[in-house]
């Protein structure tokens, strides 16, 4: 895999002195989704703002498609989309005409087909001739995406895209989100959901107090740091947790009907085989049996609670 960004050694340090980034190393690579997550205040649209050369770095490096955001902004600049948070466009100008204009301001030459391409795969092709003051706020969400990919960026960052949605229309964006990777786009995303990182990422980034926490597949996060619950209801219940049981890390629930054993995500399959087995030949039988695994969001205030704790 290729980098498209390369981030190394990022420092940004505020007028006021207050420090935002502390060191931040990162490669995102072409064609992935990557989520970053942190609480308020983390440092995320920071670390977005100096990547689309908004904000000046104090120190270290960026660099998209091999140039440098300080350097050679105007070519990192049309290699980036950014979808931010609110419309600030003319309300009174048609979703056409916007969007149209939005290619301009980067020196592309006029590409009503492409326009229409977009407007199509974002399901507004029916609202084009409609001002912006008459869009549903959804709607304008996805005039949004659409003006940020109107210069064909190779890397899109969303800044919390879901924010203050319903349901179906962040159903829908994931999917609009989905088909942009297919077809090459690499995609950054903030979010406040974790739900939104679980669902569509590729990889998680941890942000907290300026620093990248981690940066992990979700899958392999997913496994490496999830907990897991196996719960046994039992076909009758017991009065204590039989000696030739205890080295097995199971628990008796308080009404003795529940044998429950916390495992970790990475742990083998066959150690539930051999406990199951264990507990058929110690004769005790259950009616029923469910696992519960930690979610990401589980995962995430684990770790920032830790690294919290860390740093009191
Ligand atoms: N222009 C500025 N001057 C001084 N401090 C700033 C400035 N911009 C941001 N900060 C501070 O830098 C820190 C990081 O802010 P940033 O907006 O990057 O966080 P964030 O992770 O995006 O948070 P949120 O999720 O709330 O958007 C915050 O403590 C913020 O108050």
């Amino acid at each position: 895999m290729t980098s498209i960004v390369s981030i190394r050694q990022l420092t940004k340090t505020y007028g006021n002195g207050f420090q935002a980034l502390k060191g931040v190393d990162l490669d995102i690579e072409e064609g992935e989704i990557l989520a970053l997550l942190g609480p308020n205040g983390a440092g995320k649209t920071t670390l977005i703002s100096i990547i689309c050369g908004i904000v000046n770095p104090s120190s270290g490096t960026v660099k998209v498609g091999g140039y440098d955001v300080v350097k050679d902004f105007r070519k990192t600049r049309s290699l980036i989309g950014l979808v931010p948070q609110e419309l600030t466009t003319d309300q009174f100008e048609t979703v056409w005409n916007t969007v149209c204009f939005s290619r301009g301001v980067y020196g592309c030459k006029p590409d009503p087909a492409l326009i229409e391409r977009i407007l199509k795969d974002l399901s507004l092709w029916t609202k084009k001739d409609s001002m912006l003051r008459e869009l549903s706020g959804g709607m304008k969400r996805r005039v949004l995406i659409a003006k940020a990919l109107s210069h064909e960026p190779k890397v899109l960052f969303l800044d919390e895209p879901t924010a203050g949605v319903d349901v179906n229309l962040r159903r829908d964006m994931w999917l609009v989100v989905e088909k942009l990777r297919e077809s090459g786009v690499t995609i950054i995303l903030t979010t406040h959901y974790i739900e939104e990182a679980e669902e569509i990422a590729d990889r998680v980034g941890v942000i907290d107090g300026g620093s990248l926490l981690l940066l992990e597949e979700k899958a392999k996060l997913m496994t490496k740091l999830g907990r897991k619950q196996l719960r046994l209801e039992l076909a009758a219940p017991l009065s204590a947790l039989p000696e030739s049981l205890v080295p097995l890390n199971l628990t008796l629930s308080d009404d003795g009907t529940t044998l429950i054993h916390d495992y970790q995500g990475e742990e083998a399959q066959d150690s539930i085989a051999s406990l199951l087995a264990t507990l058929a030949r110690a004769n005790i039988h259950f009616r029923d049996l469910s696992t519960r695994q930690s979610s990401l969001e589980d995962i995430f205030v684990a770790l920032v609670a830790e690294k919290a704790g860390e740093r009191a």
